[in-house]
């Protein structure tokens, strides 16, 4: 691993150090095809696994644990906080997002939150995040990161194993696109069908939103850094969905994170996710990720 960056906060440049190296090591599996196929065992969450769950959560471990910097690491695949040393930060990871997406080819990836001051559960909050992002598992192997309020992206070159990470300043981009998985419309909230029932509205010659669904959070977040629009997974009436899907701590409160750098915005349905106060690191919650008027749009939406 070897990278042109240097973090606002250099206790971080270690750890940024680790991420890019677990993310090299995942990629080379994945590249390879090791991993693809559904494994007997099961995350704490009780969410089926595959083979590169498991390689993507040791990987980071593997490569964090020798940090004196790293506090706890948390993740999708464990049960609780595992104590790294006394250091002030602690890292939460979504180690392969879009695993069932990765089986079929489609992108996949890992989230990361950087936090500090955190001790249970409680302190993974987005009060407490110093820096939050993810790479994308595709075509190639890159990073979008906001590092306290600057935010890059980095592309991993195979030939050289050198990372190139540059600052993106432009702020979020504009776009008619929503991300979001339609299958619960008819059981969402009374105002969020209102809601998007408008704005797909293509009768008159009014122009409807376009949709856009890769099932794989990294790249369609991936998109919303580059094209702008709306990420979206709400809480829908029917059980198992009752809060979401996705999860507070390592999917929803780093890609906020990141996307408030960018000057946008994020939501439960109520309140920022990054004000939204966390009770367990596991729990899910509702997302709404974008351009800030569209997030301002779904509030009103509800007076
Ligand atoms: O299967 P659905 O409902 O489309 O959900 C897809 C969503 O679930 C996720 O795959 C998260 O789950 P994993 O972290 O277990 O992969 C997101 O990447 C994606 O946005
Ligand atoms: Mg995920």
């Amino acid at each position: 691993m070897s990278a042109n960056f240097q973090s606002q906060t250099p206790a971080l440049n270690g750890i940024y150090s680790g991420l890019f190296t677990a993310a090299e090591n995942i990629y080379a599996h994945l590249k390879k095809g090791s991993g693809l196929h559904i494994v007997e065992t099961s995350n704490d969450s009780g969410d089926a696994q595959i083979g590169l769950d498991v390689i993507a959560d040791e990987a980071f471990f593997d490569s964090l644990k020798d940090d004196p910097n790293v506090r706890y690491v948390v993740s999708e695949e464990r049960p609780g906080l595992s104590k790294i040393s006394d250091g002030d930060y602690s890292i939460a990871l979504d180690p392969l997002d879009g695993s069932k997406s990765a089986l079929i080819g489609i992108p996949s990836g890992a989230i990361f939150g950087i936090f500090k001051s955190a001790e249970t559960d409680v302190d993974f909050h987005g009060g407490n995040i110093v820096s939050g992002g993810f790479f994308v598992f595709g075509m190639n192997l890159e990073v979008y990161f906001a590092d306290g309020d600057k935010v890059f992206k980095g592309l991993f070159d195979q030939a050289t194993s050198q990372w190139t990470i540059l600052p993106i300043t432009a702020p979020l981009p504009i776009s008619n696109v929503w991300s979001i998985n339609g299958a619960n419309m008819t059981v969402w909230d009374d105002w969020l069908q209102d809601h998007y029932a408008a704005l797909s509205d293509a009768t008159n010659g009014q122009t409807p939103i376009n949709i856009r669904w890769f099932a794989s959070m990294v790249s369609d977040i991936k998109r919303l850094v580059l094209q702008g629009g709306m990420f979206a997974y709400p809480r829908a009436n029917r059980k198992g969905y009752e809060k979401g899907h996705l999860r507070l701590v390592y999917e929803a409160i780093p890609m906020s994170f990141l996307i408030h750098a960018m000057g946008g915005a994020s939501s439960n349905g109520q309140q920022s996710l990054l004000k939204t106060p966390v009770k367990t690191l596991h729990e899910k919650t509702p997302v709404f990720i974008g351009e800030a008027d569209k997030i301002a749009a779904l509030h009103k939406a509800q007076e």
